[in-house]
């Protein structure tokens, strides 16, 4: 099974190569939840592909999210933009999440970025809208992209040298533990308490499968949340996914312009 998912990246890789006008790759960018107009902000894309036009794709179950891959040239660095990613929640396995990135790989990106939209368990220094860097994660998920015994080395999943890079060029961002949970129910406040307590500045439901998966793969990986709730419980207010969503599309611009700026750096 996991062997047919490393063909699978391979043929989706060997097929992108072929109908895109470029077939070399700098870096990966995967687009999360509100994040399109970031992907819009580094710039109009040289070309673009439907992923269902690729093996092992599937239209995003999430409405609303463009499934498509844009190539876009931001300074020297020729970008795989992802609109859209596939979640645990949508239950069709692990593999389909990671798919993205492992076909990243297999076109021989060596830089993947995440992003996100996550909820913040910090009120006390964070607040909606704001972009925290990912410095470590919590895989709660129960799951693992890879099967068998390669025992992979997570130490620096998030890479120091790409964390520092974005730093300079932005000293105010922060840094998080991101916790990601299978969803796609949001946390209750105990939950929520007792990932305070773990550790977990952040909580989502994506990301670390797809850290594990280019990891394992040998790419560097720089993450960035969004702040898009407080967490359950810490508000007083209940979640609500399109106020949600609204607050990520309206900081998105802004962190388009960060990329771009770490892209060109
Ligand atoms: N698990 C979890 N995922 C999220 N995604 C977003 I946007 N907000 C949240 C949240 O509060 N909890």
């Amino acid at each position: 099974m996991s062997n047919d998912a490393y063909e699978l990246a391979r043929s989706a890789a060997d097929v992108l190569k072929r109908r895109l006008t470029a077939d070399s790759f700098d870096v990966a960018l995967v687009m999360g939840s509100g994040w399109v107009p970031a992907a819009d902000a580094l710039g109009a894309p040289a070309d673009e592909i439907p992923v269902t036009e690729l093996p092992g794709f599937a239209e995003p179950g999430v409405p609303g999210h463009a499934g498509a891959i844009r190539v876009v040239e931001v300074g020297t660095k020729r970008a795989l933009v992802f609109l859209g990613r596939t979640h645990l929640y949508e239950g069709r396995g692990v593999q389909p999440v990671v798919h993205g990135v492992r076909t990243a790989l297999a076109a021989g990106v060596k830089t993947v970025v995440l992003t996100n939209a996550a909820g913040g368990t910090r009120p006390e220094w964070q607040k909606v809208g704001d972009p925290v860097l990912i410095s470590d994660h919590l895989n709660l998920t129960g799951h693992n992209p890879i099967t068998g015994p390669t025992f992979v080395d997570l130490t620096e999943a998030y890479s120091p040298a790409l964390r520092s890079l974005v730093k300079d060029i932005d000293p105010s961002l922060a840094e998080g533990v991101y916790a990601a949970l299978p969803g796609p129910s949001y946390e209750t406040p105990a939950e929520i308490r007792m990932l305070r307590t773990l550790g977990a500045d952040l909580v989502g439901m994506s990301t670390v499968l797809e850290t594990i998966a280019a990891r394992e793969g040998g790419a560097d990986v720089l993450g960035i949340s969004l702040v898009t709730n407080i967490a359950a419980g810490l508000t007083g207010e209940p979640l609500d996914h399109l106020e949600v969503l609204a607050a990520g599309r309206a900081a998105a611009e802004r962190m388009g312009a960060l990329l771009g700026k770490a892209l060109r750096a």
